[in-house]
């Protein structure tokens, strides 16, 4: 199979992107993990892949894939990129667009400076639904991770995040933390890691450790989730720059019920095409 592909990144994370309403695709697990190889294909933290929607009311469906091959709900840079593809590819004129994702359906806007702002829609609170155990619904949690206790905030933004408050994100164990969380038994299906400083009432530092990934330059729903983390526990006031290893996103939420808003930029890198 031949593929035509668009390198894209929000912020540094970084995408295949491919057109399935032009060519036709088969994926599966082992082809998306060659696709993201860095070695061995195009290399990326996620592939997206476009398709035309089920739901009538959409523009859109597009579907994401994390570099393992697992198939996940949403990607708040992917969402950015996904509205800049579709609009490079030719595949519709509008500048607000409605798409349908394994997560549920998104609002996109994007603006003259080619700024994209997206409605995440509220953030889920409730333990089951995250899917995270604990009894009742709380601001934080504690958390054993190998004989130590944590104290996390546990949201989905349609796919699961776990945060936890750091004095300072360039120490933070990333790298080892991460991962124990982020295959943690209370997370069923895994979940996404965010360590985030509060520098002010109005600036968070985040790094994100990925599920089915790693460490990655930025993470759209992380900052979303770290955002009502921060929130819930009183840090914030309601509109935050977050700063990522990539870059920065602007996220305003004001309050549990309400939508998440989220406006950062999105890059085309170059095409490409692939056999796979
Ligand atoms: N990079 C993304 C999140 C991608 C999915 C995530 N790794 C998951 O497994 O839920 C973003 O910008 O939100």
């Amino acid at each position: 199979m031949r593929l035509r592909f668009t390198k894209m990144h929000g912020l540094g994370n970084d995408f295949v992107m491919l057109d399935g309403i032009s060519q036709r695709i088969k994926l599966s697990p082992d082809k998306i993990r060659r696709l993201a190889d860095r070695h061995l294909g195009v290399g990326c933290d996620q592939v997206l892949l476009v398709e035309a929607p089920r739901n009538p009311e959409a523009d859109f469906r597009y579907r994401i894939f994390n570099a393992d091959g697992s198939e996940v709900e949403n990607c708040g840079n992917g969402a950015r990129c996904f509205a800049r593809f579709v609009r490079e590819r030719r595949l519709t004129g509008k500048r607000s667009l409605l798409v349908e994702t394994a997560g549920g359906l998104l609002q996109l806007n994007i603006a003259d400076n080619d700024r994209v702002s997206v409605d995440m829609g509220a953030p889920i609170l409730e333990p089951a639904e995250i899917p995270f155990e604990a009894d009742l619904r709380a601001e934080t949690y504690p958390l054993e991770v190998e004989g130590e206790t944590y104290i996390v905030g546990a949201v989905s933004m349609g796919n699961p995040h776990a945060v936890l408050l750091v004095d300072d994100v360039d120490s933070a164990p990333v790298a080892t933390l991460g991962p124990a969380i982020e295959s943690h038994p209370r997370f069923p299906n895994r979940v996404n890691v965010g360590f985030m400083q509060v520098q002010s009432r109005d600036r968070i530092r985040l790094r994100v450790f990925e599920r089915g990934v790693g460490e990655t330059r930025a993470c759209g729903t992380g900052a979303c989730a770290a955002m009502v983390s921060a929130r819930l526990r009183e840090l914030v006031d309601d509109t935050v720059t977050v700063v990522l290893p990539g870059g920065e996103l602007t996220i305003h939420w004001s309050a549990p019920g309400e939508p998440v808003t989220m406006t950062g930029p999105a890059t085309t890198v170059f095409q490409g095409q692939i056999l796979l």
